[in-house]
């Protein structure tokens, strides 16, 4: 989706740089003479080096007190070990060549394997000292982590139920129609506030709590998120349309996080309503219907005129009792953030899915990097709570950062043991391989500081939010570690990024949309900063030391802000529409390219 208009490569960028260096991608004939010689000419040189440095046994000890020391770590790319040497990637890049390495596909961000960072030092006339591995034997694990749960407190727990479905089949009419049904139940004059989540409850009693999850293929990741925090999938199917793409995408995702559904086949008001035709669809994706002798309900129901709706729900509180739900209400809070935003008045406000325990004010909880000493509780009818137990969704103020959807939520005994955790964390996301290294799926990596673990012990993907920390702090690093001559002066096109956003979900929907970003060889897209909330000064500032340019999504400049950018130079994209933002960033890439018959020639 984010071909940049020219496609030539960028002569002089590393990845080509690589493959003139590499004689196997292109043979020595077809060197220039200017790149050839200095090869030819350093080699016999290194070896000269070595055989002197040989032959000089008694002074072997001087010399190697003399070597520049570097200090390497178990996972460097190719740039942080130039950095960490004080040298160009191009630099990493001939010391190994005429090794075993696989230089046709390395890139500067990519990471190395221990021997050829040992290497690369050792052919560089360096010597190494680890650095991790003294900082972690100094440093304990200070984490929180889930607790393990005594069989004879569980109690039973109502469902956590998220909808899914194609483009337009009704899930917002549905969670709407729910909703609805709600209120005029409880009758409730307070306003409905948007919090992520809400909770139906029957008239027999039993409640169910729907993720109020958005719907538009935008959102996949945050979509992915929701289902491995939901007990229940509703899977809806327009009866006129059919099962379609996000239909068999929904479908996937439910059996990823095994998770059961339940299939509301929607508009059945409508003339053209085929349910029969619906249900014949999904056998093909392996969903079973009970009417063809398996254990999957298809309800058809119309959300519209609210037909069916009572079905649904206490089909979706039966197939909860077979699923045996419960948790401890007592003990530890543990949960999920499925919202976060930031309120003029409340500060830092986060919607949460209690799992475990029952938060109350003044518990400490932790959740990612951030923490919180809850002030307030709020269901979604704003109504302040005393304590909520598991499966409730609930609004806790009090946080000191904000903390981004899909995080963990644990509680810890005191403020002072919520500040080590994070403290921790932090060390542990800086320390951590940027994405798509070796070490796995960067969506579905486990365990890393700040990704949740779902109740069933499944890993929760790593938010996109996460990842896209990592991401600026390397650009930052990246940018702090270059010098001065170099800021000015760089070869690679690139565009320094701020985003801002009115809420967390958001921000993340467009840092995954970002990740999908394929054309880093012709412009780097260097994400400099992103977080919730109305440009600031400071992003101009940011903006102005970058040469970048800030992209806000739903949220307003002031015009003292206008005004500091326009003098600054600083460009300020403001947009309500995702697409037309991305659309709008893909612009400005296309832009940086420089056209198609001024390549430089060196
Ligand atoms: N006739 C009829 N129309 C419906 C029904 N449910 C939803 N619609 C209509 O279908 C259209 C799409 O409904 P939405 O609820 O926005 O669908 P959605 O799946 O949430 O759409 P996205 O958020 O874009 O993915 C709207 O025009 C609704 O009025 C229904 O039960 N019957």
């Amino acid at each position: 989706m984010w071909g940049v208009v020219r496609s030539t490569r960028l002569p002089g960028s590393s990845s080509s740089l690589v493959r003139v260096l590499f004689p196997r991608l292109l043979p020595p004939r077809l060197l220039p003479p200017r790149l050839l010689a200095p090869l030819l000419l350093r080699q016999p040189a290194r070896q000269l080096a070595a055989k002197q440095v040989k032959g000089q046994k008694k002074g072997h000890q001087k010399v190697n007190a003399d070597k520049q020391e570097v200090e390497i770590r178990k996972t460097m790319t190719v740039g942080d070990l130039a950095r960490a040497m004080n040298k160009d990637t191009d630099h990493v890049f001939e010391a190994l060549l005429n090794t075993a390495a696989e230089l046709s596909s390395l890139e500067e961000e990519e990471l190395l394997e221990e021997r050829w960072i040992k290497e690369v030092v050792k052919r560089s006339g360096m010597k190494y000292r680890w650095a991790r591995l003294t900082q972690d034997r100094e440093r304990e694990n200070k984490d929180a982590t889930r607790r393990v749960l005594e069989p004879d407190r569980l109690q039973p727990r109502p469902p956590v139920v998220t909808i899914m479905g194609h483009v337009d089949h009704g899930k917002t009419s549905l969670l709407d129609a729910l909703r609805r049904s709600q209120l005029v139940e409880q009758e409730a004059g307070g306003i409905t506030q948007h919090i992520g989540a809400f909770l139906v409850g029957l008239p027999t009693g039993e409640q169910v709590t729907f993720l109020d999850t958005p719907g538009h293929a935008a959102f996949t990741s945050m979509r992915a998120r929701g289902a491995h925090a939901t007990d229940i999938i509703i899977l809806v199917v327009a009866a006129d349309d059919g099962v379609m793409n996000q239909t068999v995408e929904s479908i996937q995702h439910a059996k990823k996080a095994q998770v059961p559904i339940i299939v509301a086949v929607n508009k059945c008001d409508k003339p053209q309503a085929e349910p029969e035709r619906v249900a014949r669809e999904l056998l093909e994706h392996g969903v079973v219907g009970e009417e063809y002798g398996g254990h999957v309900q298809i309800i058809p129901v119309s959300a519209r005129k609210g037909d069916n709706l009572l079905l649904l729900t206490e089909a979706t509180v039966a197939l909860a009792e077979v699923l045996e739900l419960k948790a401890d209400p007592s003990g530890p809070v543990e949960g999920v953030v499925i919202e976060s935003r930031t309120d003029r008045g409340k500060g830092a406000v986060a919607s949460v899915i209690v799992q475990q325990g029952t938060v109350r004010r003044g518990c400490v909880l932790v959740a990612g990097r951030s923490w919180a000493k809850v002030r307030f509780l709020f269901d979604e009818q704003g109504q302040a709570l005393e304590g909520a137990g598991p499966s409730r969704a609930v609004q806790l103020v009090g946080w000191k950062d904000l903390p981004s959807a899909g995080e963990e939520l644990l509680e810890v005994e005191s403020e002072q043991r919520a500040r080590e955790v994070v403290e921790w964390r932090s060390y542990k996301e800086d320390q951590a391989p940027p994405e798509g290294g070796p070490e796995g799926d960067p969506g579905e990596t486990a365990g890393a500081p700040g990704s949740a673990t779902s109740r069933r012990g499944r890993p929760m993907p790593t938010s996109a939010g996460a990842r896209g920390r990592q991401r600026c702090t390397r650009a930052n690093r990246q940018q702090a570690a270059m010098r001065p001559s170099e800021k000015t002066h760089k070869t690679q096109r690139s565009l320094p990024l701020i985003l801002k956003g009115d809420v967390d979900g958001s921000v993340e929907a467009i840092l995954s949309l970002l990740e999908s970003y394929d054309a880093e060889d012709q412009c780097h897209m260097e994400l400099v900063h992103f977080g919730v909330g109305e440009v600031s000064e400071n992003d101009v500032r940011l903006a102005e030391t970058f040469s970048g340019s800030i992209y806000g999504f739903n949220v307003s400049a002031s015009k003292s802000i206008l005004r500091l950018a326009e003098k600054k130079g600083v460009q300020i994209h403001l947009h309500t529409i995702i697409y037309k933002l991305v659309d709008d960033l893909k612009d400005e890439l296309s832009s940086t390219l420089p056209p198609p018959w001024c390549h430089p020639t060196s």
